[in-house]
C-alpha cells in the first residue's frame, strides 16, 4: 500500500497490530518485475463471464496477484521465495450485487479482499473500481475512492477498539473524510445509522465490551455506512456469531443492501451462508478462481472437480437424500502456497486428475456454460461420466 499519506485510518481502524503491520510493509511493485523474471506469474488468463458483460460493473479485477515475500537471514535479509497467497484473480461484480468468495482456509481469500481495497499491494494485476484503476490513485482521489469500499471484519470485538465509545467509534471514520462536525446534523446521522442497525440511540454512550457478539457486528457495519459507501467487503461477517445469531446478521446485511443500494463481496468458508447471500459464487483454490457461477447453478450442478467435494461435503436436509448422496473425500492437505503444485493446482488431490496434461498444463478459467466459468481441462467429461475417478475410494455414497 502507499503509504505516503499515512495509514488511512478508515481502512485500518479495524486491523489488528499485525494487520497493520502487513498492510503498510507489502512492497509489491518490485516484486512483480522479479518475479516475471523467474518465471512465477500467475494463472492464465481468463475470461470474464458473460454474466457481467454489458452489465453496470462496480468492481472489476484483472489478473490481480497477491504475493508475499519470505525473507531469510540474521544480518542480510533475503527473499528466499514467496507465498502465492493470490495468483491470477479475475472478476467483475455488478453494482448491487451480492458476490460470494468461498474455499477452504489459507486459499486466499481475504489477501484478494485485501488486495481489492489495497490494504496490502497487489504484485500485479488491476482493480477498477466504478471504472478507476485503483493502483493507479494517489493521495486524495485514494482517499475518496476509500470511502466508496468498505471492510466488515470478522471478529467484530477484535476490531473495535475497547476503550472508545461508540459514538467515537462510528465519528472516526466520519471525520477521517470531513463528514463529522459539532452540529446536531453528526448527532442525527449517528442515530440515524444505529436505527438502520436495529441499535438503540443510548448505544452510543456504550462500549464494545457492554455488547453481545451480533450486536457488535452490527456496530462494525455501522462503522462502515458511516461514509455511505458503494461497495462492502464483508470478510467472514457471520462465522464468529452464534447460529442464532447468524440469521440476523444476514437478513440485516440483505435489508440494507435493498435499502442503500449497496454491492457486497462475501468471504465465507460457510458454504450456507454463501448460498443464502450470494447471487452469483467463486470458488477459490490455493489462490485462484477455480469456478465461478450464479448461487442457483453452482450449487445445483458443480463442475470444478473441487467444488464438487466442497459441496458433496454440505449435509442435505432430506434423510433420504442424505443416506444416498455421492460424498467425494478429498486426501492430503491443502499444498502450501508457497510451493505450488505444478500445472493444475488442484491435481494433487483431485480424484479424476489425468496422467500429464493435469500435473504439467493449467487450465484456464474458461466459461464452458452461460456465466458459468470452470477452470478445469476435463470439467465436461467429468460431468458427462465419460471420465471416471482415478481413485475411487475418494468417492463414496451415502
Ligand atoms: N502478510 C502475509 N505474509 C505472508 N503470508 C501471508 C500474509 N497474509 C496471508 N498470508 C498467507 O497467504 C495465504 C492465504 O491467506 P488468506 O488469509 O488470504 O487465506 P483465507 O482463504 O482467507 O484463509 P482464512 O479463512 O483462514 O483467513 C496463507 O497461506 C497465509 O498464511
Amino acid at each position: 500500500m502507499s503509504q505516503a499519506g499515512g495509514v488511512d485510518p478508515l481502512q485500518t481502524s479495524g486491523l489488528t497490530p499485525l494487520e497493520q503491520q502487513y498492510a503498510g510493509a507489502v512492497d509489491g511493485g518490485a516484486l512483480h518485475e522479479q518475479e516475471l523474471a523467474e518465471g512465477t506469474a500467475g494463472a492464465p488468463a481468463a475470461e470474464l463471464s458473460a454474466a457481467t458483460a454489458g452489465a453496470d460493473i462496480l468492481l472489476e479485477v484483472n489478473d490481480l496477484a497477491v504475493h508475499f515475500p519470505i525473507r531469510r537471514g540474521v544480518f542480510v535479509e533475503r527473499t528466499v521465495g514467496y507465498v502465492y497467497a493470490v495468483d491470477g484473480v479475475s472478476l467483475a461484480v455488478r453494482r448491487g450485487e451480492t458476490y460470494g468468495l468461498v474455499g477452504e482456509s489459507g486459499c486466499g481469500k481475504t489477501t484478494l479482499g485485501r488486495g481489492i481495497l489495497r490494504l496490502v499491494e497487489p504484485t500485479a494485476g488491476s482493480v477498477l473500481f466504478d471504472g478507476e484503476n485503483i493502483a493507479e490513485l494517489k493521495a486524495e482521489p485514494l482517499r475518496r475512492a476509500r470511502r466508496r469500499m468498505q471492510m466488515v471484519f470478522q471478529d467484530p470485538l477484535s476490531s473495535l477498539d475497547p476503550r472508545q465509545s461508540v459514538q467515537s467509534i462510528l465519528v472516526e471514520g466520519m471525520k477521517a473524510h470531513g463528514l463529522a462536525d459539532s452540529t446536531s446534523a453528526t448527532q442525527t446521522r449517528l442515530r440515524e445509522l444505529l436505527s438502520a442497525v436495529g441499535l438503540p440511540t443510548s448505544a452510543l454512550r456504550k462500549f464494545p465490551h457492554e455488547f453481545s457478539g451480533g450486536q457488535r457486528q452490527r456496530i462494525g457495519i455501522a462503522r462502515a455506512l458511516t461514509v455511505n459507501p458503494d461497495l462492502i467487503v464483508a470478510d467472514e461477517p457471520v462465522s464468529a456469531l452464534d447460529v442464532s445469531v447468524q440469521a440476523q446478521v444476514i437478513n440485516l446485511l440483505e435489508d440494507l443492501q435493498a435499502e442503500l443500494g449497496l454491492t457486497y463481496l462475501v468471504i465465507a468458508h460457510d458454504l450456507a451462508v454463501v448460498r443464502h447471500i450470494a447471487d452469483r459464487v467463486g470458488v477459490m483454490y490455493l489462490g485462484s478462481l477455480v469456478e465461478e457461477a450464479t448461487s442457483t447453478d453452482l450449487y445445483a450442478d458443480p463442475l470444478h472437480p473441487y467444488s464438487r467435494a466442497l459441496l458433496s461435503a454440505v449435509p442435505v436436509p432430506d434423510p433420504v437424500v442424505e443416506d444416498t448422496r455421492e460424498r467425494i473425500l478429498l486426501t492430503g492437505d491443502l499444498p502450501s502456497p508457497a510451493n505450488p503444485p505444478s500445472g493444475c493446482r488442484f491435481h494433487t488431490r483431485c480424484p479424476w486428475r489425468q496422467p500429464t496434461r493435469c500435473d504439467t498444463e493449467r487450465p484456464a478459467l474458461l466459461e464452458l456454460q452461460p456465466g458459468h466459468r470452470v477452470a478445469c481441462h476435463y470439467a465436461t467429461e467429468i460431468a458427462s461420466g465419460a471420465i471416471t475417478p482415478v481413485d475411487r475410494s475418494a468417492t463414496v455414497f451415502g
